[in-house]
């Protein structure tokens, strides 16, 4: 059963082989509603399969393994379950490239978030009910693209393409977001920009947000929480503040530095 406190996520012992290499390897993490939580780690060391176990893109590893997301178990023995569909559709997702569809237009694209609740003929139509669509300019204005509604997707800057992404999780009504490298191929001032979106969708509008980051200094910046992956496990979860050149170096080794996109503090 479902209640609006719900946890975003919670993951209990949840490992995933590929072939002989354990990405993850006997994961657990509890997001509670509400929380804005950093995933960070080297590259490889397991955050994208562990957010992509989380929305039941991957099935995990059979065994005692389980993942519930909002209350509702989406992933047991190696299964993902028939609740993902409804898991997925609280959860707002945002994908380092490849959030929108090019051909259609920003607003199109926003549009698609409010498809769970029209018919699918209607939508496929492009009839979409007037509130829908004053919610979907609502949603451009507020993450401040509305200018760029007409525009063809793949014509967009990166950073206008992951507001556009943020603005389709607000039509949603999405409870939580997963941001997998939102940032990552951004400049500073347009990742700075997104960063600070997802920050007021915590903050004001209370979503939970797991975001994975390979700039420490931005999980620091804007995360009250921080969790580190290496080799598939968790190596810390605490606070940000937390974060000391001891464990810094044990989880990036002795070149932690690289991992700070600007400079560190
Ligand atoms: N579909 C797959 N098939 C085989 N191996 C995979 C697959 N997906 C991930 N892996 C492996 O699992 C490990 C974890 O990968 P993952 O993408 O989760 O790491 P990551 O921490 O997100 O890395 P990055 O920061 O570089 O994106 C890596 O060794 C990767 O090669």
């Amino acid at each position: 059963m479902t209640t609006a406190s719900a946890a975003v996520a919670s993951v209990r012992d949840v490992s995933k082989t590929f072939g002989a290499r354990k990405a993850l390897d006997g994961v657990s993490l509890d997001v509670a509603a509400g929380e804005m939580v950093a995933l960070i780690g080297p590259s490889g060391s397991g955050k994208s399969t562990l957010l992509r176990s989380i929305t039941g893109l991957q099935p995990i590893d059979p065994g005692k393994g389980r993942i519930d997301v909002f209350g509702e178990t989406v992933q047991q023995n190696g299964r993902v379950t028939g609740a993902v569909r409804r898991a997925r559709g609280k959860l707002g997702m945002i994908f380092q490239q490849f959030n929108l569809v090019g051909r259609l237009s920003l607003f199109s694209n926003v549009m698609l978030g409010a498809l769970g609740r029209i018919p699918g003929w209607r939508g496929a139509l492009g009839l979409w009910p007037s509130q829908d669509k004053a919610r979907a300019m609502a949603a451009l204005h507020r993450v401040g693209v509305s200018d760029y509604a007409a525009q063809r997707a793949n014509t967009l800057s990166g950073g206008q393409q992951q507001r556009g992404a943020i603005a389709r999780a607000l039509v949603q009504g999405a409870q939580g977001i997963l941001a997998d490298e939102p940032v990552a191929s951004l400049d500073p001032v347009s990742a700075r920009k997104v960063m600070e979106l997802l920050v007021e969708l915590n903050k004001r509008d209370g979503l939970g947000v797991i975001v994975t980051l390979h700039q420490v200094d931005y999980a620091i910046r804007y995360c009250d929480r921080v969790v580190a992956l290496k080799s598939g496990k968790i190596v810390y979860d605490g606070p940000a503040t937390g974060l000391d050149t001891r464990i810094l170096i044990d989880i990036y080794g002795p070149e932690f530095e690289d991992a700070f996109w600007e400079t560190k503090a």
